[in-house]
């Protein structure tokens, strides 16, 4: 099975807050909460792709300029259904308030309340690798 690979974004706001939506029951790993993004398309880069998904998502504006988008770690997983390539970035500057534009619940958590158990089983590496670095 060939990794699907899905640009992530965490952003994290100046009180230490991540912004964290809840997928759509009808999905894979539905009703468990992410970080927002996905697929990258082909032909797209993962920047670009990230940029995609949050403004589809959440109608957030990221700034990617190399000084507030940052990699945060790459982690391949795979499911039983589905193999996955989650490539995680940090960003530090967006615009736009966060919605969610496909119905979905999101919400600003502290970093340090994140339950690893509420999301996908992939995401507790990201966790443990955001706590690490901040
Ligand atoms: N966006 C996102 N996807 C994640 C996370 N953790 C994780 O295992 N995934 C998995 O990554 C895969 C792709 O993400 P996605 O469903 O957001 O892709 P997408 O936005 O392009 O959706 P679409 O297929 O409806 O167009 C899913 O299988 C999802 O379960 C996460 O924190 N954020
Ligand atoms: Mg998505």
């Amino acid at each position: 099975m060939k990794a699907v690979h899905v640009a992530v974004a965490v952003i994290l706001d100046q009180h230490n807050k991540v912004l964290v939506a809840r997928r759509p029951e009808h999905l894979h790993q539905g009703g468990l909460l992410e970080f927002p993004g996905g697929k990258v398309e082909p032909g797209e880069t993962v920047l670009a792709a990230l940029q995609r998904e949050l403004f589809e998502e959440v109608g957030v504006q990221l700034d990617i300029s190399e000084d507030a988008t940052h990699p945060l770690i790459q982690i391949e997983h795979h499911y039983p259904d589905k193999h996955v390539l989650l490539d995680v970035w940090r960003v530090s500057r967006f615009s736009g308030e966060a919605q969610g534009r496909e119905g979905q619940f999101v919400a600003w958590l502290d970093l340090n309340e994140l339950d690893p158990e509420a999301f996908p089983a992939a995401n507790r590496e990201i966790i443990a690798a955001l706590r690490q670095a901040n």
